[in-house]
């Protein structure tokens, strides 16, 4: 499966398995490496006047005197600029003593406009902020406004993070190896990139899985295989029955669009559950989806013995305070019930914001046995009032604070942004790469909230349910494009779900 993510420490591990269990040298898989960058520059770059290489000391360098000498021998027009020289009897060492352009030191780097620059400065082993010479080539290229084409990384963006600690190039486009690092698809690493191009370089998929990946670019083969498609003697209530907790009655919008997405997105049944103040609101506003009145805990646990919902989402528009809590806590209660046990609840909004004083609180209950699935949607603002340690923490990447939040809360975490971050329990974590920028629209969250609730309540795992969802909101936000707005995102999912169905179907098939 190749949407799996190797951080520049597993994908060193990757090279050396590679090269040890043979038959590819690490030679070869640097010739391998700088055939690929040449081939996107001959094909992108057809008529650059000049090729500026620039090698940095390690093997990010040694992938770039491969591409000098393959672009010399198609007769371009080559300079090699060089930062160091790499060590003796290494495989960069070799590439560099057979590439016939002899190298410039870096620090007399001069290009001109109309020339492309090969950045193989640093790749994986980048270990602090480009300075000097380095950090001056950065300027002349975007001075010159010069198309960067990076080898593995942007030189200067951590493979890690995706964060650059100080100068970094700007590529048009980056050729990376074997798997995608988080780097490329955390921001602003992924902006930093340009174009993506992964290529094979040798590394076969055996090596990859001898490291058990637990990171993951949030694409469909990660979850297809979960996909929910009703059986042809599906019931209503076999299909998940959501319930979606209304706020009061100026505040109503919100669960009316979660509980839109969630029928939408294939729950059989969705009821909305709501103060008796904001009863007729509700009801003027909904046709196939159920009303229900919930004003207290007994209510919502009168609501769950009665009609099974098997999902449920708190927090959009609901209010922040003590009935927030005592609802979330009273959900993740029920499985100690023998009355009515609930298999998900997504809190999102003022679900969180809720707990921002008591947050243990929370999290002990859903890591309780038999616990109902937690998930959590915070923004950027809310995960901070949930781990506000893990949040501040600066050594962290976006990646790793959603992970250890997951592993603290006993909850599914979906961090959410242009790169949101998906996190589970027990490790695996996935970066989303679709996400559009139209998606930042007031309604947006509560609508995948939505989503999600309606994939659990369908019995797709809890993991599976946010990823999938997440992808899917953002893609029906990016076809939808300008003008988008949170009503529009219920209908715009369909293409996305009938496509999605289709292909369940084939794999199902196959
Ligand atoms: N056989 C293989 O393994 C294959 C590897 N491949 C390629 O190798 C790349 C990884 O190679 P790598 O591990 O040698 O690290 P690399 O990115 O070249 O940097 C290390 C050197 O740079 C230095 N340095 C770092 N940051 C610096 C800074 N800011 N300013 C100044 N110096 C800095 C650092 O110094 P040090 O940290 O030791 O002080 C060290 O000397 C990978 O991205 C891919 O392109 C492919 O060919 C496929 C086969
Ligand atoms: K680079």
């Amino acid at each position: 499966m190749s949407s799996e993510l190797l951080s520049p420490a597993e994908m060193t591990e990757a090279d050396r398995l590679a090269i040890a269990t043979g038959p590819l040298a690490g030679i070869d898989l640097m010739r391998n490496a700088g055939a690929a960058v040449s081939a996107v520059v001959l094909a992108h770059f057809p008529v650059a006047s000049r090729v500026h290489v620039l090698c940095g000391p390690g093997n990010n360098g040694g992938d770039g005197y491969v591409v000098a000498r393959i672009l010399r021998d198609s007769a371009v027009d080559v300079a090699v600029w060089a930062s160091g020289s790499p060590k003796a009897g290494s495989d960069a060492a070799l590439a560099a003593s057979e590439c016939p352009v002899r190298p410039r030191p870096l620090s007399e780097f001069v290009a001109e406009t109309g020339s492309i620059v090969v950045d193989a400065l640093y790749g994986a082993g980048l270990s602090k902020p480009l300075s000097g010479d380095a950090a001056r080539a950065v300027e002349v290229a975007t001075e010159l406004s010069l198309p960067v084409v990076a080898v593995d990384l942007p030189s200067g963006v951590s493979g890690e993070s995706g964060q650059s600690l100080g100068q970094a190039f700007r590529a048009r486009i980056t050729v990376t190896f074997a798997r995608k690092k988080p780097g490329h698809l955390l921001l602003p690493g992924r902006e930093m990139c340009g174009e993506l191009v992964l290529a094979d370089i040798g590394i076969g998929d055996g090596i990859v899985a001898q490291l058990e990946p637990r990171t993951f670019e949030n694409t469909p083969p990660l979850w297809i295989g979960n996909f929910p498609v009703p059986a042809v003697d599906a019931h209503k209530y076999r299909r998940g029955h959501v319930g979606v907790f209304s706020g009061g009655p100026s505040a109503t919008g919100a669960a009316r669009l979660s509980a839109l997405a969630a029928a939408r997105s294939g729950a059989g049944a969705v009821t909305v559950l709501s103060p008796a103040n904001a009863m007729q609101v509700n009801a003027a506003h909904l046709t196939s989806i159920m009303l229900h009145k919930s004003d207290s805990v007994a209510d919502v646990q009168e609501f769950i013995g009665r009609r099974r919902p098997s999902a449920f989402v708190l927090g959009p528009g609901f209010g922040v305070g003590e009935k927030t809590r005592d609802f979330a806590l009273g959900v993740l209660a029920t499985g100690q019930r023998p009355d009515g046990r609930v298999d998900g609840l997504v809190l999102d909004a003022d679900g969180i914001t809720s707990f921002r004083d008591a947050p243990n609180v929370l999290f002990e209950a859903a890591r309780r046995p038999n616990a109902p699935a937690l998930v959590l949607t915070p923004h950027e603002g809310e995960f901070a009032r949930l781990f506000p340690d893990i949040a501040g923490d600066t050594n962290l990447s976006k990646l790793a604070k959603a992970r250890t939040a997951a592993e603290r809360a006993g909850a599914i975490v979906v961090y959410k942004g242009a790169d949101t971050v998906i996190a589970a329990p027990d490790g695996r974590a996935a970066i989303n790469g679709n996400g559009a920028p139209w998606l930042a629209t007031a309604g947006s969250g509560d609508v995948l909230s939505g989503i999600i609730a309606g994939f659990l309540a369908q019995g797709m795992p809890a993991f599976e349910a946010a990823c999938a969802a997440v992808w899917i909101h953002a893609e029906a936000g990016s076809r939808f494009g300008p003008g988008l707005i949170a009503e529009d995102l219920p209908l715009a999912l369909l293409p996305v779900l009938r496509q999605l169905a289709e292909r369940r179907n084939e794999v199902t098939a196959g």
